[in-house]
């Protein structure tokens, strides 16, 4: 299943892409991160096959990270071929974006600069993926 990251805003080269790129490289499954500008744009669109739609909003569901695992996991048996993961800008996303999710996941309740969200959700992605496959990177408790 690949893990398509669809972020609004321009990282450049700034330690928020640091991190970025350091969680990125080190996942296994298909990754991709399309980047949107700020306001506007079109989001890309899926791919055929089953897609899944994660928006990361600071209203959404605060899960574990095995919990994530899970989810991804369930997903990716179920033959889904990619799960997009949203995040918004300044404005955050509008309600039919929010209505049209899968799941809406929050990293707590208090609001993160998107570029600083971006590379939080890469390292939970890192940790999902090495979660379900095993590896000793999470340690629970
Ligand atoms: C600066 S925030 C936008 C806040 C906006 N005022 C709102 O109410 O959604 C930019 C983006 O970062 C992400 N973000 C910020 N804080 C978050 C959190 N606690 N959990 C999940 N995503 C978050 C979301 O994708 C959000 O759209």
């Amino acid at each position: 299943m690949q893990l398509h990251v669809i972020a609004r805003g321009k990282i450049g080269r700034t330690p928020e892409a640091e991190l970025v790129d350091r969680y990125a490289r080190r996942i296994t499954w298909g990754m991709k991160i399309t980047e949107l500008p700020d306001r506007g744009g079109n989001v890309p669109p899926p791919p055929p096959g089953a897609v899944r739609t994660v928006a990361l909003d600071e209203r959404g569901r605060q899960l574990g990270s095995v919990e994530f695992a899970r989810i991804l996991e369930r997903w990716r048996d179920e033959g889904v071929r990619e799960t997009r993961f949203l995040i918004g800008a300044a404005d955050g996303h509008d309600q039919g974006l929010r209505d049209g999710a899968d799941l809406l996941i929050a990293f707590g309740a208090m609001t993160w600069p998107h570029m600083l969200a971006r590379a939080m959700l890469v390292e939970q992605l890192w940790r999902a993926t090495s979660i379900v496959a095993g590896h000793p990177y999470h340690r629970e408790g």
